[in-house]
């Protein structure tokens, strides 16, 4: 997979060079390219942003910047993802989805945003064009968003998380369940003492209790997902283990 990130502050991204993401670059499972927007200015003071029509506080991207820069990462067969506060809300099932494309391109807005005429234009021109919130709350700028997706849909990629097995089990993971309470050594931990069961080497009643626990959490703290729960994955889910 190819994932172009266009942002004022590339230095954002860096984060992207570490970890599982990072490895996943150096095994060429993910070419990561990262550009600056400024480069696609033409004025002596590289500008991006001028002042909104309609009046209001703050400035909006240019469109002819964006256009400009957008043109020529794009290519033939980018995905263009823009996070943005007024997105559909991204989850698990939007990066399983985007972990199937050959070629993102993650634009990163600033200020009050980018002028809305660049997302109607690539899609107008018959491309995909995802405009995605990661939650209900506002950042300065699109970077932050994009690492965050960058980092869910990376690790879906084959290859890049060691025990494919550890995807499936986990919080919003096929079954749709936020993922049950973990546990490791020592067994004993400030007078904390661990569930018998999980001492029981006893695997069907140890999967039970876990997706028992699973539901209690998810109705707990998640109700909301309890309403879409696709039970035939869970019991699907739960034959596997
Ligand atoms: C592309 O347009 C954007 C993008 C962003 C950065 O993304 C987020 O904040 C975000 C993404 N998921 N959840 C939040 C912010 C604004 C913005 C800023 C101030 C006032 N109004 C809008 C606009």
């Amino acid at each position: 997979m190819r994932v172009d990130v266009v942002t004022v502050f590339p230095d954002y991204l860096a984060a992207l060079d570490l970890s599982l993401i990072g490895k996943a670059r150096q095994a060429g499972l993910l070419d990561l390219r990262v550009h600056d927007l400024r480069d696609w200015t033409t004025d002596r003071h590289r500008t991006v942003d001028d002042t909104p029509f309609g009046g209001g506080a703050g400035m909006v991207m240019r469109p002819d910047v964006w256009g400009t820069a957008l043109d020529d990462v794009l290519g033939d067969d980018g995905h263009l993802v823009v996070p943005t506060p007024s997105g559909e809300v991204f989850t698990q099932r939007h990066a399983e989805a985007l972990a199937t494309e050959e070629h993102l391109v993650f634009a990163c807005g600033r200020y009050e945003g980018i002028d809305a005429r660049v997302a109607e234009h690539y899609r107008a021109s018959g491309r995909r064009v995802s405009e995605l919130s990661i939650g209900d709350y506002v950042l300065n700028g699109g970077e932050v968003a994009t690492l965050v997706m960058v980092e869910a849909v990376g690790r879906l990629l084959p290859g890049v998380v060691g025990n494919p097995e550890s995807l499936v089990e986990e919080s919003h993971g096929a079954a749709g369940l936020l993922e049950y309470p973990v546990y490791t050594k020592p067994p004993v931990w400030a007078e904390h003492e661990i569930p018998e069961v999980l001492l029981s080497g006893h695997h069907a009643k140890i999967a039970r209790w876990r997706r028992d626990r699973a539901l209690e959490r998810t109705a707990t703290r998640r109700p909301d997902l309890i309403a879409a729960l696709d039970v035939a994955a869970l019991d699907k889910h739960d034959l596997a283990t």
